[in-house]
């Protein structure tokens, strides 16, 4: 079957995907398996496939926000893809979690427009919860990175407009952490009958205007990212 968007036949695709946001970041993780190679690269989507700890896992990026990464989402699963571990940032609600840490999202807060439109109102955004605990368990081997797991929050909104965000609100109902597609990822699996987990590393607190204090480039994050993309494919791999 011919992925028109991901530009991708499904025969290519193995059983297991990470996804990611950056075009750049899903190279990175490709460059970790052996004899990855790139097959497509339309739009924000660029796919590799190769070889971790012996399984075959693909990589692909699925853009920012939840419509494109649906699309993404849809598409791998209508392929064949039967496991997905989405491997991102997001901005902290808690002290407890400062930029460098990592988050397993066990489930997502459902304040983005995209699942709204393909659910009813209290559906729930929900991790696969045996994959998920084997994400964190994997995730709380590595030593030296604040590690937690909980619900976090998928909103559509980077810049602030002149409508104010209800952070405070999500903060004190325990939201750990805010990123922009999880609540997509996690509804399609479950309306398509497939297996989803997201870690996130916190690069920033998210309760200000990002326009004044996003910074994802300094060490710390960079070290969680790079912990978080061999999490991903060690717990892919370990299936
Ligand atoms: O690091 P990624 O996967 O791109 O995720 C986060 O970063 C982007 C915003 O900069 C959004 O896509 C958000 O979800
Ligand atoms: O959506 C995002 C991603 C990273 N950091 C944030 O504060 N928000």
């Amino acid at each position: 079957m011919f992925l028109p968007v991901l530009k991708l036949n499904s025969e290519d695709l193995p059983d297991r995907a990470v996804v990611c946001g950056d075009p750049g970041r899903a190279k990175l993780i490709a460059d970790r398996m052996e004899d990855a190679k790139e097959l497509a690269y339309n739009r924000e989507y660029r796919t590799f496939v190769g070889t971790y700890q012996g399984v075959c896992i693909a990589v692909v990026s699925h853009g920012v926000g939840c419509p494109g990464a649906a699309v993404c989402f849809e598409e791998l699963i209508r392929g064949g893809v039967k496991t997905l571990i989405r491997v991102g940032t997001a901005g902290s609600y808690t002290q407890d979690l400062p930029p460098g840490s990592l988050v397993v999202s066990t489930a997502a807060v459902r304040t983005d427009g995209l699942t709204a439109q393909l659910v009813p109102e209290g559906f729930p955004a929900v991790a696969d919860p045996e994959l998920a605990l084997a994400l964190y368990n994997q995730a709380s081997q590595v030593e030296g990175i604040n590690t937690a797991k909980g619900i976090t929050l998928t909103l559509d909104v980077f810049y602030n407009g002149v409508v104010e965000f209800p952070h405070k609100l999500y903060k004190q109902a325990g939201v750990l952490a805010v990123e922009m597609e999880i609540s997509a990822l996690y509804t399609i699996a479950s309306l398509r009958g497939a297996k989803a987990a997201a870690i996130v590393a916190t690069d920033g607190y998210a309760d200000a205007d990002l326009a004044d204090v996003y910074d994802p480039y300094t060490d710390a994050v960079s070290k969680a990212v790079e912990a978080e993309m061999d999490i991903a494919l060690r717990t892919l791999a370990s299936l």
